[in-house]
């Protein structure tokens, strides 16, 4: 165990000097390209993980069986780790990954690193935690190997020069656009009219659709400093990042699909949104009238509602509050009730996570017509957007969020996503206004809302 100097910032002292985990694993990755890299930090950034290279990788194309696919795998490699006995609990193997939203739906180039699942078990782990920060090493090893060698993972480690990492701190994530691309606001409004209709026709209840927005920078994204701008401004998210080849998907989610320890799952609905205020009493006006909006409390109840169901045949017992709380983030606040169960004997965290996705907060209700509807209405790859993404330990414990409020970056260009729940009474501009909002977080960290304050400023 190392002791974690600056317990705030992420950092640990390391080959003589302090570095900051999310810099060292995302300088690293650009320096040898083609790394596979990730990062997860929890909402309070009481536990934060950093993951590097692949020691063992799980992939599956299925459509279904997917998730059953993935926990096989895992199992049978867990069952068998050896070395790792004592270690802490957040320290020792961990399985780090996500799938995709839509299997079905056909998959654009964009995502050609980010298939239907794909799972790493990382080579080197950093997991910081407030009481200290451990280093895992992983390898996998059969019964003819030879004595256990680390050399190559240290020497991999310390190739790093402070002097490079210092530049990779300070870089500022403020990337200049050159080009902004977006599907025409007309034509998405005019999809949303046709699913409320649809929804009025009776065909469905509820269902979320999604826009893209695609930026062109003058330099590589610098994934390091748009990290650290996550971090400091989405305080109340997950903040997380997968690096496959050339891409990293990056975001800072709220939501929660699930978490597991032992027998406890904890899930939440959230769905239901607002703007923040600039003062603080129009702030309390616009969540008091989030609270007793009925279109926004319909959207919120139809999630609960299947969840609920979702976790009673998961769950011998299942605990609901009567009413949402508000959940205020920096740029928006959610009606968001927490739902908690004991599960059955034998119920397993990627069993749950099958079940719930895509709950009615991103996919719709019901979920197959809305599926359809969204794949017709759309017109795009989700990719991971929506989905699932999160970490397993060796018990089969871990935990999910669903990967919204994020962006797949590839060097010089960026595409984000935001979507929202669609009922009978939506009305589309509002609808199109609550997807600008979503995409703040993301804009924010990739230095675009900074200049279009700028370009406001000086007009
Ligand atoms: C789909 C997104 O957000 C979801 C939709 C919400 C809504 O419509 O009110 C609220 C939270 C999320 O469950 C997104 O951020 O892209
Ligand atoms: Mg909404």
């Amino acid at each position: 165990m190392l002791s974690a100097e600056d317990r705030q910032c992420w950092s640990v002292p390391f080959a003589g000097r302090t570095v900051r985990i999310y810099c060292l694993f995302f300088h690293i990755r650009r320096k040898v390209s083609r790394r596979t890299v990730f990062f997860w930090s929890e909402p309070g950034r009481k536990l934060t993980f950093a993951g590097l290279g692949c020691a063992y990788l799980i992939e599956s194309d299925k459509v279904s069986g997917r998730y059953q696919e993935i926990e096989r795998r895992w199992a049978e490699i867990a069952a068998r780790s050896i070395g790792s006995e004592g270690a802490p609990e957040y320290a020792g193997p961990h399985l780090f990954g996500g799938f995709s939203f839509d299997p079905l739906n056909p998959s654009s180039s964009d995502w050609r690193e980010y298939p239907s699942a794909r799972f790493v078990l990382p080579r080197i782990m950093f997991t910081h935690r407030e009481d200290g920060v451990w280093i895992t090493l992983n390898k996998i090893v059969s019964e003819y190997s030879e004595t256990l060698d680390w050399q190559e993972e240290i020497d991999f480690l310390a190739a790093c020069d402070s002097q490079d990492l210092s530049e990779e701190e300070t870089a500022h994530a403020d990337a200049d656009i050159i080009y902004k691309e977006e599907i025409s606001p007309t034509d998405w409004m005019q999809a949303v009219e046709e699913a409320a209709e649809a929804i009025r026709a009776g065909e469905m209840e509820k269902v979320v659709l999604a826009r893209s927005i695609r930026l062109y920078a003058e330099q590589d994204y610098p994934i390091a400093a748009i990290l650290r701008r996550l971090l400091q401004e989405q305080t109340n998210s997950y903040v997380f990042a997968f690096g496959y080849g050339s891409s990293c998907f990056a975001g800072a989610t709220p939501e929660r699909l699930m978490r597991s320890k032992g027998r406890e799952f904890h899930t939440l609905s959230l769905a239901g949104s607002i703007a923040r205020g600039a003062t603080e009493a129009e702030d309390q006006r616009l969540g008091e009238a989030l609270y007793h909006d009925q279109k926004n409390l319909h959207e919120h109840q139809l999630t609960v509602q299947m969840i609920v169901d979702e976790m009673r045949a998961l769950c011998e017992q299942v605990d609901v509050p009567d009413a949402p709380i508000l959940h205020k983030l920096k740029d928006i606040q959610h009606l968001l009730t927490p739902i908690t169960g004991w599960a059955r004997e034998g119920a397993t965290l990627l069993q749950a996570v099958e079940r719930l996705h895509p709950t009615p907060a991103l996919g719709g209700m019901p979920q197959d017509t809305a599926m359809a509807a969204i794949r017709r209405f759309e017109k795009m790859d989700r990719g991971w957007y929506a989905a699932p993404v999160g970490w397993l330990n060796r018990e089969q414990d871990g935990e999910f969020a669903v990967a919204i409020r994020s962006a797949l970056i590839r060097g010089r260009e960026a595409v984000l996503f935001a979507g929202c729940g669609i009922v009978g009474d939506s009305d589309p501009h509002s609808e199109y206004e609550e997807t600008a909002l979503k995409f703040r977080p993301m804009l924010s960290a990739l230095g675009y809302l900074k200049q279009e304050i700028e370009a406001e400023c000086c007009k």
